[in-house]
């Protein structure tokens, strides 16, 4: 039996942070990282039979076309990947009377859709990308007992990439390939996804601080490892890869490319690119 300092539920029986009650979870979820690009998803549903909201967890369930989906707000980074994917397979994988471990487990289909900074002057603004690895810079893999993702590439990484002694060694996550298969339309481009811990210095970012690594961009996307090239910089897909593969989920990430970082270019029109992502998204789900 799971004790109340593990699996926490509040007065009204919801799980901690994202407040949800399993009922109101479907199998199929969208998450995003803007809580604001939630409803920029369920306004296309045709219902919406759940709005709950807590910090930045914010989470909409109804129906697109026949097909229940909750789509959910990450907020930003790895750190909330954690609670978002843990509490996500609470919802579904644990009794919440009994408080014990279900015997048949429920494996969940979510997709991010998500924005992102391309590194290769190659994939312009306004394009997307699906990751087919998550490369995590983040440590959060390395705090649960794990069978190493893919080690041939994270080891390739750390020989190609500098990093110092204070940063966590890379790992490597895949995405679901199943599932990425529903999204492999001729618009999409697959890519390889550098998650780290920040925006600024951890992108190679500078407005007043000097990043660690100022060649860091040009060095990431110069590496190569089987032919395998990076794409481009967030902050949740490798979080993503290795919750889902941890807890027996299918995941993939797709991103809408908004940053150029090879071309110091920005799009000019990021609400139109990320709304034709979701339209996108929900069209190949349905
Ligand atoms: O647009 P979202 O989904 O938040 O994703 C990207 O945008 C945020 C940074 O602006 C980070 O979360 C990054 O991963
Ligand atoms: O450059 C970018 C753009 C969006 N999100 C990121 O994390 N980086």
């Amino acid at each position: 039996m799971l004790e109340s300092s593990e699996l926490i539920l509040n007065d009204d029986g919801s799980i901690y942070h994202l407040n949800l009650l399993p009922e109101q979870l479907a199998s199929t979820i969208i998450t995003v990282g803007d809580p604001e690009r939630v409803s920029e998803v369920s306004k296309h549903f045709d219902v919406i039979d759940t709005r709950v909201a807590k910090r930045e967890f914010h989470t909409h369930t109804g129906l697109y076309r026949n097909k229940r989906i909750s789509v959910i707000s990450t907020g930003i980074g790895t750190d909330n990947i954690d609670i978002v994917f843990n509490e996500l397979d609470a919802l579904v994988n644990v009794d919440f009377k009994t408080r014990k471990i279900k015997e048949k487990l429920t494996s969940l289909d979510i997709i991010r859709v998500g924005t992102s900074g391309a590194i290769q002057p190659d994939i312009p603004v306004d394009s997307f990308v699906l990751s087919q690895r998550g490369i995590g810079f983040d440590s959060l893999y390395h705090w649960y007992q794990n069978d190493g993702g893919d080690s041939a590439f994270a080891k390739a990484i750390s020989q190609q990439i500098p990093r110092n002694d204070n940063h966590s060694n890379p790992y490597v996550i895949h995405c679901n390939p199943d599932l990425a298969r529903k999204f492999q339309t001729v618009e999409m481009i697959n890519g390889n996804t550098v998650t780290n811990v920040g925006f600024y210095g951890p992108q190679s970012r500078t407005i007043r601080l000097k990043p660690a690594f100022e060649e860091l961009n040009d060095q990431l996307a110069g590496f190569n490892h089987d032919n395998q090239r990076i794409t481009n910089l967030e902050m949740e897909t490798a979080g993503i890869y290795a919750m889902a593969n941890l807890l027996g989920h299918r995941a993939v990430s797709l991103n809408a490319i908004l940053a150029n970082r090879a071309t110091g270019s920005f799009s000019e029109q990021p609400a139109a690119t990320v709304e034709k992502l979701i339209s996108f998204t929900l069209n190949c789900l349905s």
